[in-house]
Formats: C-alpha cells, structure tokens, sequence
C-alpha cells in the first residue's frame, strides 16, 4: 500500500518501476469515499450519492492508471530507418492532466518533449505516452518533469533530451491563494542541451516561434 501511493523519485528509472506494492480491496477504497462524503458534510447514503463511491473508485483507475503502466516499455521498440536524419525532435504542445501530490488536485498545462536521436528514432506517440504515464500518478510538477526526462534519457541514450512544462494549479486557483491564470513553468535539459546554450536556445526558440 505504501509503496503503491510513494511516488518513485530516488534511483534508476528501472529500479523505480520495478518496485511495486499491493493495493487495497475496492471494498476498503469505496468505504474511503463514504468517508470522504462524510467528511463533507453529505450523506453517503442518499440516492445521489450511493454509487459515488464506486464511480469515484473507476474514476481513480482512470486518473492514476500510470501507476500500472510502464514508461520504459513505451520507449523499448525503436527504428533506425530515418535516412540519416539527426537533428532535434521536438513534440510541442502535449496537454497534460496530473494531479498535484499534496492536495490531490487537478493540474493542467503542456509538455513540449525533444531529443537528438543518436542513431535510432522512436514513434512520435511514445514520447506522449510517456508524459501520459507519468501524469497519472501523484505528482509535483518538477517531480513530473524530471521523471519524462530521466525516462526518456535512460532509456532512448540519445544526444540530449529538453522538456519544458507549463502548467496551472488548481491547488492555487481554487483554494488556499486563489491565484487564476499562474503559470508554473519547469524545464530539465540533459547532453547537448543542459552542455550547449545554444542548443538550448534553439529549443526555447522552436517553442516560442509559432
Ligand atoms: N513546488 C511545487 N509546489 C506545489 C506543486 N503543487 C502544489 N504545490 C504547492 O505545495 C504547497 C503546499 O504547501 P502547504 O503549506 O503544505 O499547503 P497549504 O497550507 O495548502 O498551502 P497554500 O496552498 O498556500 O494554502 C503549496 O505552496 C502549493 O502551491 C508542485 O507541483 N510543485
Ligand atoms: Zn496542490
């Protein structure tokens, strides 16, 4: 249970994605709903309300299902037939829905992804997939960032790997500050990107330049 709701930061990503616990019956997690309805001030057992937990429970599934996927297996079929074409990959705009690690609240924004190949290439969609997998899980954003990244350094060795994500919290424009419209944006660069400035530039620049 408790290693199923860690979030895996420290050590390889193969090691992080290896080490899986158990989970908790559906029974135990619709008896947390109700809690939760509860704790609202409602009544778990009206008819509204009554197959709520079980809903919740499918919903949870759906929006934490990257905790059952594997982002190294996403990565692991790559082709080298691309004509001798070595220069950046770059998937711009990914949209993104993660859920903030300390409220469990919704946070949306973009993912812009790229990698200079080294010698072999992987289908566009395993980049997105790979955002997709680790965004249905607790997050924070740089946690979010730093995972897509290390991913997809460790797994694909290329060149170099650049990610940039802007995001908003609704953890900050619902509740606590109430803060509409902040964009939290967090970057990670390895190879030629965190060692080229101009590399890095370029990327910034591809984003920027529409
Ligand atoms: N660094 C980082 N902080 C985040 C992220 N998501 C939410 N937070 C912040 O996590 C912090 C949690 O702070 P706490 O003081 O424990 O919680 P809180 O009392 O609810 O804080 P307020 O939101 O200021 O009311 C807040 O500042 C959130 O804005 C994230 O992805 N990255
Ligand atoms: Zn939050």
């Amino acid at each position: 249970m408790d290693a199923i709701l860690r979030n895996f930061s420290g050590g390889s990503v193969e090691t992080r994605e290896r080490d899986r616990g158990g989970k908790p019956s559906r029974e135990q997690v619709e008896a947390a709903v109700r809690t939760l309805i509860a704790w609202t001030g409602d009544d778990p057992k009206r008819e509204g309300l009554i197959d709520t937990p079980a809903r919740v429970a499918r919903a949870f599934e759906e929006l934490y299902g990257g905790y059952f996927e594997c982002p190294i297996e996403a990565l692991s079929r790559t082709f080298e037939e691309v004509g001798g074409y070595d220069d950046i990959v770059l998937l711009r705009d990914i949209p993104f829905v993660s859920h903030c690690e300390h409220h469990m609240l919704p946070f949306t924004g973009t993912a812009h992804v790229a990698y200079y190949p080294e010698g072999r290439v992987v289908g566009l969609s395993k980049l997105a997939r790979v955002v997709e997998i680790y965004a249905r899980r607790l997050q924070t954003q740089e946690n979010l960032t730093a995972q897509i990244a290390t991913t997809i350094d460790e797994v694909l060795q290329p060149r170099g790997v650049a990610l940039l994500l802007e995001a908003e919290h609704s953890c900050m424009s619902l509740r606590g500050v109430q803060k509409h419209g902040v964009s939290t944006v967090t970057t990670q660069f390895t190879g030629v990107f965190q060692n080229d400035p101009a590399e890095q530039e370029r990327f910034l620049r591809l984003i920027r330049n529409r």
